[in-house]
């Protein structure tokens, strides 16, 4: 039997009386591009944090390559990487001397890390920059480096929250199409997004959270099929099981009301 790459079972977190997450399961395979969608405050966030060993669940466990994050954090943190939706990075160290730090602490040759850092720079259009402290680059910027850093030491398992917002349409693009070469090549991703644009286009199968539950699960083509929604597109979906249609219908009332107004 294959081992999944990121297994939930029943985990559920509270903070004091607030229940965040609910009972979720969820199996991740090798290779697989795995797109997390949800308002915001369904428990995305929290979620990724419980995935990554930062944050302890109330009940469940969570298994990376068949190994207990919680039991066994260092062996199971040897093989994920993770980029938060707004990085910590060391302002004082330019971004090649940041590489470098993460390649020392995973113990990449210093040969590997130079052709991959190479690499990734490149993709991100950061070469040029690469000699100039951190504390100096645009928000986009600190966004590639903290990328460039997860992907430095060729994780199995990569968690991204919001890799897109605060990136140029090319850099999304070239975060796109790297994401997909290296999941083909054996890399796992577990992608949050608010974008339904790029789950949709780019995420071998999507998971829609809300209110800390997993309310639909599966590839684009089934969950259109399993919800009879024909050519809809993901953010009609989206829209319409997490409730979001309701408010469309107010915002087109109100904008009748104001038009009715105007006469
Ligand atoms: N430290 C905390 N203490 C108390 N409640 C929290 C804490 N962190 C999150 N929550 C609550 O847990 C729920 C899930 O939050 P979470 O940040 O996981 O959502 P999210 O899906 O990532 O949202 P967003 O898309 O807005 O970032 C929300 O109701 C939130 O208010």
């Amino acid at each position: 039997m294959t081992v999944a790459s990121i297994k939930l079972t029943n985990i559920t977190k509270s903070y004091r009386k607030q229940l965040a997450v609910h009972n979720l399961n969820l199996e991740i395979p090798k290779g697989e591009l795995f797109g997390f969608l949800g308002p915001n405050g369904a428990g995305k966030t929290t979620t990724i944090k419980m995935m990554t060993g930062l944050l302890e669940p109330s009940t469940g466990s969570v298994e990376i390559g068949g190994i207990n994050i919680w039991e066994e954090p260092i062996e199971a943190k040897k093989l994920i990487a993770y980029v938060p939706d707004q990085p910590n990075l060391y302002p004082k160290l330019t971004g090649w001397d940041y590489l470098e730090f993460i390649a020392s602490v995973f113990r990449i040759p210093q040969d590997t890390f130079q052709a991959k850092a190479e690499e990734l720079l490149r993709v991100f259009r950061l070469t040029d920059r690469a000699d100039e402290l951190i504390e100096g680059y645009s928000h986009g910027m600190k966004q590639k480096i903290a990328i460039c850093g997860a992907l430095v030491h060729e994780p199995d398992v990569l968690f991204l929250d919001e890799p897109t917002v605060g990136l140029d349409p090319q850099s999304a693009r070239s975060l796109k199409s790297l994401l997909r070469r290296l999941c083909d090549n054996g890399m796992t991703a577990f992608v949050s997004t608010h974008i339904l644009e790029i789950a949709e286009q780019m995420c071998d199968r999507i998971g829609i959270i809300s209110d800390g539950r997993i309310i639909a699960l599966g590839t684009m083509d089934e969950l259109k099929t399993h919800e009879e929604k024909g050519e809809q597109s993901l953010e009609d979906i989206f829209l319409e099981l997490t409730g979001g249609e309701e408010q469309q219908d107010i915002i087109s009332e109100i904008s009748k009301e104001d038009q009715g107004d105007s006469k």
